[in-house]
C-alpha cells in the first residue's frame, strides 16, 4: 500500500492509547504487524510525562511509522497548532487530522476540518483527515490538498463496525483512485475484514485492541483479518444471488454398480 509516496507493508494502522501497560502496547504493535501507529500529542504527551520519558522511545523502537494525530481538538485553529507542534516533536509532516464537532458523538466538524486541512496542506503537511462518509466533504478535502481520506466506520470507541456501509461503498465507487482508510468504530476483526473486502485500502483502529481481554491476541486477529479481507477483495468476490444454484452440477446418471455384480 502506498500513502503519500511511502510504501507500507501492512494495511493496518494502530492507535496507541488506552493499553493496560507499555509492555502490552509494544507486544500488540508487534502482533498486529501494523506499519503505522498513531499517537496523540495532546493526550499521550501528558500521560507519558507522568509515566516517564520512555514512551516516545517505545514507539520509535516499534519500527512502525508514526502518524501523530490531533485528537481532542475542537477548532481548526487548535488542530493546526497541534499539528505544527507534532511536526516539531516527531519530525514528520504526516498528520492525522481530527477536529471533533460534537462532544457526545465525537463526529468530525466538516467545516473546521476542511479549513484546517487547507491550512495544513498549504504548509506542506501530508494530511490524513478523519471524516464521515459524506461525498461533498470528501471532495472539499481533496480540493484542499489531501491525498488520503479517513472516513469513519462508526463513532470513535463505539465498536459498531461499518454503521453506514452503503454510503461508504458509494464513496469508494466515486473515488476509486483515492486511498480510503476506514478509521474508528471497528469492534471486531470480522468488521475490519469486511471493510477490506469492500475495497477500502486500510483500516485504523485503537479501542477494540486496547480494551480487548487479551490485547496482543486481538491485535494479531485484526492483522490477520485485514490481510485476509484484502486477499479476498483482490481475488474477486462472487456476486450475491437471489436464488440457490447447485454447487455440484449433475451430468448424466451415476453408475452405482460398484461391486462388480450383474
Ligand atoms: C487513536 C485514534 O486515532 C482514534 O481517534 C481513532 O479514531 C480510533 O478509533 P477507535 O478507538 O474507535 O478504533
Amino acid at each position: 500500500m502506498r500513502l503519500y509516496d511511502i510504501d507500507l507493508p501492512s494495511r493496518l494502522l494502530l492507535g496507541t492509547a488506552q493499553y493496560p501497560s507499555p509492555q502490552v502496547l509494544t507486544a500488540a504493535i508487534a502482533a498486529s504487524g501494523a506499519a503505522v501507529i498513531t499517537v496523540s500529542l495532546r493526550r499521550e504527551a501528558a500521560r507519558a510525562a507522568g509515566a516517564g520519558s520512555g514512551f516516545w522511545s517505545l514507539l520509535q523502537a516499534s519500527g512502525a511509522r508514526l502518524l501523530p494525530n490531533t485528537a481532542g481538538c475542537h477548532t481548526a485553529r487548535e488542530a493546526v497548532t497541534t499539528a505544527q507542534m507534532a511536526r516539531e516533536v516527531f519530525g514528520t509532516s504526516w498528520i492525522k487530522l481530527e477536529v471533533i464537532g460534537h462532544a457526545d458523538t465525537l463526529q468530525p466538524d466538516p467545516f473546521a476540518l476542511v479549513e484546517a486541512a487547507r491550512i495544513l496542506c498549504a504548509e506542506g503537511f501530508q494530511v490524513f483527515p478523519y471524516t464521515t462518509e459524506d461525498l461533498i466533504v470528501a471532495e472539499r478535502l481533496l480540493d484542499a490538498g489531501c491525498r488520503v481520506l479517513m472516513p469513519w466506520g462508526a463513532p470513535i470507541g463505539s465498536g459498531q463496525g461499518l454503521r453506514h456501509a452503503e454510503a461508504l461503498v458509494s464513496l469508494r465507487r466515486y473515488l476509486p483512485q483515492v486511498p480510503l482508510i476506514i478509521d474508528a468504530g471497528l469492534g471486531a476483526p470480522s468488521q475490519a475484514a469486511r471493510a477490506m473486502e469492500l475495497g477500502f485500502d486500510a483500516v485504523l483502529l485503537n479501542t477494540a485492541v486496547a480494551k480487548a481481554g487479551d490485547p496482543v491476541a486481538m491485535a494479531h486477529a485484526f492483522g490477520q483479518a485485514v490481510a485476509a479481507g484484502r486477499i479476498g477483495y483482490e481475488a474477486g468476490l462472487m456476486p450475491p444471488r437471489d436464488m440457490a444454484v447447485p454447487s455440484t452440477p449433475v451430468l448424466g446418471l451415476a453408475d452405482l454398480n460398484l461391486g462388480g455384480r450383474p
